[in-house]
Parts: C-alpha cells; sequence; structure tokens
C-alpha cells in the first residue's frame, strides 16, 4: 500500500479548454491515448500577467465553467535580450519596467497579430542576442475551487526571419537549438517531440501515470 496514492474519483474525463484548433491538434497528437480527455473550444479572455499565474487562472475559469476537471495551457515566447538587460539606475529601471510590460503583451495572441513575424524579428533588431525560449504551461484543475497543478515545458532556441508555412504563431521565427529548421519547416512529429508543448505534455503524462485517478463514467457527464 506504501507509495500508491489513494483514489481519486473525478466526476468526468479532464476537459481540454482551449480557443486555439492548432493547440489542440498537437496536444491530440503528444498525448495520444495515454491521457483520456474530451475538448471544449472556448476562448478565454487574454489575461496578463506572469505566465504560471495566467494558466492557474485559465484553469479556475475553465473548471468553474466545465463543473469537472480541466486542463488547459498557456504558451509564451520568451526573448533573453529583452530580459537580461543590467539594471545600474533609474532610467535603467524605468527602461525595464517598459520592457517588462512588453514581455507581458508580447505572449497576448492580439500582439502578434498586430506585429507579425517580422514585427518580432525587428523588436530584436537592436540586440546581437538573437535567443528565446519557447514555454509552455499547463494547468490541470481537478474541479472548480480546487487549485491547480503545473507542468513547464521550455525549449531553448533562435528568432530568425520567417521560414515555413505560417498556419501556426510564431512557429515560423522560432528555430529550436540543435536544429537548422525552424518548428514551422520541421515535421510536426519533429517540433512534438522536442517543443515546449511536448516536454510540457511529457510531464503531464507522468503525473495521470502516477496519480490514482478514477473516471465515474456513470454516462451523465
Ligand atoms: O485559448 P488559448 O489556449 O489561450 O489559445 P491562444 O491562441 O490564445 O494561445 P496563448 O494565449 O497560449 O498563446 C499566445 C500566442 O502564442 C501562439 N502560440 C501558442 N503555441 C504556439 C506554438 O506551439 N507555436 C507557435 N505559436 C504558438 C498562439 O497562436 C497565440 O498567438
Ligand atoms: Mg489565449
Amino acid at each position: 500500500m506504501a507509495g500508491t496514492p489513494a483514489v481519486r474519483m473525478l466526476p468526468k474525463a479532464v476537459t481540454f479548454v482551449t480557443g486555439n484548433a492548432k493547440k489542440l491538434e498537437e496536444v491530440r497528437a503528444i498525448l495520444g491515448t495515454s491521457v483520456p480527455f474530451q475538448s471544449l473550444k472556448l476562448d478565454p479572455p487574454e489575461l496578463q500577467g506572469e505566465p504560471e499565474d495566467i494558466s492557474k487562472e485559465k484553469a479556475r475559469m475553465a473548471a468553474s465553467k466545465v463543473n469537472g476537471p480541466v486542463l488547459v495551457e498557456d504558451t509564451c515566447l520568451c526573448f533573453n535580450a529583452l530580459k537580461g538587460l543590467p539594471v545600474f539606475n533609474g532610467f535603467a529601471n524605468l527602461f525595464v519596467l517598459c520592457l517588462e510590460i512588453l514581455h507581458i503583451w508580447m505572449n497576448r495572441k492580439w500582439f502578434l497579430e498586430k506585429i507579425g513575424h517580422e514585427g518580432l524579428n525587428n523588436l530584436l533588431k537592436a540586440y546581437e542576442d538573437k535567443s528565446a525560449y519557447a514555454m509552455c504551461i499547463f494547468s490541470l484543475a481537478l474541479g472548480p475551487g480546487e487549485e491547480p497543478i503545473t507542468f513547464v515545458g521550455k525549449t531553448p532556441g533562435i528568432i530568425v526571419p520567417a521560414r515555413g508555412p505560417s498556419d501556426f504563431g510564431w512557429d515560423p521565427v522560432f528555430q529550436p537549438d540543435g536544429f537548422e529548421q525552424t518548428y514551422a519547416e520541421m515535421p510536426k512529429s519533429v517540433k512534438n517531440q522536442i517543443s515546449h508543448r511536448g516536454r510540457a505534455l511529457a510531464l503531464v503524462k507522468e503525473h495521470f501515470a502516477s496519480a490514482n485517478y478514477t473516471i465515474q463514467n456513470d454516462g451523465s457527464a
């Protein structure tokens, strides 16, 4: 009995909530049958704040809407040059604060829609350092009022002029370290293996493999 977590009854299967069809496609491909889930297309408001807080808040909102267990995620593309500035005087502090705000806005979907791939490159024009990382934070809330559990995946890379199909966000401008292709150029199966989303979902899978969840599948959910 030691080491075996107590059975946790869930009223229904976990619902993955997102307004983004491309995310859903990747989550389906990565999870396969390892974590049984259903999906719900809901466009959550574009919240502002730190990525982990946004992800958790999305989960809380989704859990009360669905009235059951939910999985959500928040993704961001972080530019190292915009974060790694030396803070040595008042002016620099103000500058860093402006960059912090920009950084938070950058990852809301309307920001990419407005500035486009070229705009993302231009943000780094003044910097030598084109390094970045893609980060995905999944949050699992087992029901309304339950504190979400988070799972973080990160993939380092560099920002390059857009290459490849532009059907998913900033994929054409992100080239992961160790690869010659951008996310957009590589086969989906390769992206899913090494991506921020793939890495976070590996942790989600581990969690489901070790937690003792049992779905009360009485057909009424
Ligand atoms: O409903 P949600 O799940 O919030 O979906 P969203 O499209 O609003 O997604 P996010 O707020 O997490 O992401 C902000 C932006 O990042 C983009 N994005 C997310 N994952 C990506 C990925 O793997 N590759 C490229 N762009 C991605 C996405 O298209 C948005 O423009
Ligand atoms: Mg969103």
